[in-house]
């Protein structure tokens, strides 16, 4: 590797772990990446455009699902989705392909100096104390007329186009499943997409190398997605977990060939007025394989007005006024921040305690040889 580049868990032959990698351990997996379980509904959306009245039980019955599993966990899969497979495996295949570039041509895209979009290891968000064992490709694909295609990676060979393709039609798909929770909510089909204004996409290609000591950390730490709904093409390695109880259980999400896993953020969370979950979830990684998900963000336009579009009955709601997104979304990711660092803080805090009682406890034994 030449001198000065930057540490990328891709290239790296280490046993042990770097320190800046280990979670506390209230925050390191506690269910095996391959263990899987069937609680996140998968649902067929074979009939989804049937019109009310003949075969529209079908598209009724789906609806049903969607709402239930959005109640419940804000997450769940869906097969016969209508993306051609074709496209999706060229996505896929491209995207494993950047990963296997030499660092310095991945490094032509580093964002860790505050870009728009581009290659970094970890996570979008500098400072963290602790990093997450994952490399990152991320670009900005709607509004179309926004892309900046100097931030979108040129290699693999036809990535653009394979890109644009796969953006177009996971815009088609997320809208069509924000008319489903538009409609249950007693709105208009387009209620949803309204209040996103221009809805913005953005892609995050997720790679997780394998790892020397996967117990001790996350290849993403646990979150929430920050806007309306993702949309997230995973491999069959497995990792995804999710939790409904705040992190005390996890289940890993069990991989369906084919599958997009859909879960919803924050964005989606508040203008339910909090009846959709916006899905509690993070990454585990392993020694055995390294591991690619493809997650798509469906976002409001950054001034796009975040509030409730549906009170019911006897609820109050979950927002105090309303706010712009972008400030929704700075207030979250500084709070993020500001929970790391406290952490990190606290620990140093321990160690100093801890510190502070073994050279007490060394003093009194020499007194006590001493006296
Ligand atoms: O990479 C991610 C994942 C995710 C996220 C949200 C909040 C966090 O504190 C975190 O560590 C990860 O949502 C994202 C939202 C973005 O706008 C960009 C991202 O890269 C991500
Ligand atoms: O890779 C995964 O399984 C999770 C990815 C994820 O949650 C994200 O990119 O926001
Ligand atoms: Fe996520």
């Amino acid at each position: 590797m030449a001198p000065g580049t930057p540490f990328l868990p891709t290239i790296t032959d280490e046993k042990i772990l770097r320190p800046n990698f280990v979670r506390d351990e209230d925050e390191r997996p506690k269910v095996a990446y391959n263990q899987f379980s069937n609680d996140i509904p998968v649902i067929s959306l074979a009939g989804i455009d049937d019109e009310e009245g003949v075969g529209g039980e079908k598209r009724s019955e789906i609806c049903h699902k969607i709402v239930a599993a959005c109640e419940d966990w804000g997450i769940f899969q869906v097969v016969d989705h209508g993306v051609d497979t074709e496209l999706v495996s060229e996505m896929t295949r491209l995207a494993k392909e950047f990963f296997v570039l030499p660092p310095e041509e991945k490094l032509r895209f580093d964002m860790s100096g505050g870009k728009k979009g581009g290659f970094i290891v970890s996570s979008h968000l500098q400072g963290e104390a602790v990093q997450d064992w994952r490399e990152i490709v991320t670009f900005f694909s709607y509004p179309i007329g926004a892309r900046d295609y100097s931030r979108w990676p040129d290699k693999p060979e036809g990535w653009r186009s394979v890109a644009e393709s796969y953006s177009e039609k996971l815009m088609g798909l997320a809208c069509k499943l924000l008319g489903v929770l538009s409609e249950a909510m007693g709105l208009e089909k387009e209620a949803l997409t309204k209040a996103c204004v221009d809805m913005d996409q953005k892609m995050v290609v997720n790679f997780y190398p394998k790892c020397p000591q996967p117990d001790l950390t996350l290849g993403l730490k646990r979150h929430t997605d920050p806007g309306t709904i993702t949309l997230l093409y995973q491999d069959q390695v497995g990792g995804l977990q999710a939790t409904k109880d705040g992190g005390k259980t996890w289940i890993t999400v069990q991989p369906v060939e084919g599958a997009f896993v859909v879960n919803l953020g924050d964005h989606g969370h508040y203008l339910s007025n909090g009846r959709f979950k916006n899905a509690d979830h993070q990454a585990v990684v392993n020694s055995n394989y390294e591991r690619l998900s493809i997650a798509t963000f469906q976002n409001p336009a950054p001034e796009a007005i975040v509030y409730p579009l549906a009170i019911r009955e006897g609820e109050k709601p979950v927002l105090d006024e309303p706010i712009t997104f972008a400030k929704m979304y700075r207030r979250k990711m500084s709070k993020d921040l500001e929970l790391a660092q406290l952490k990190k803080m606290a620990k140093t805090e321990q160690e100093v305690l801890k510190k502070a009682r073994e050279v007490a406890a060394q003093h009194k034994a020499l007194n006590e040889i001493l006296a």
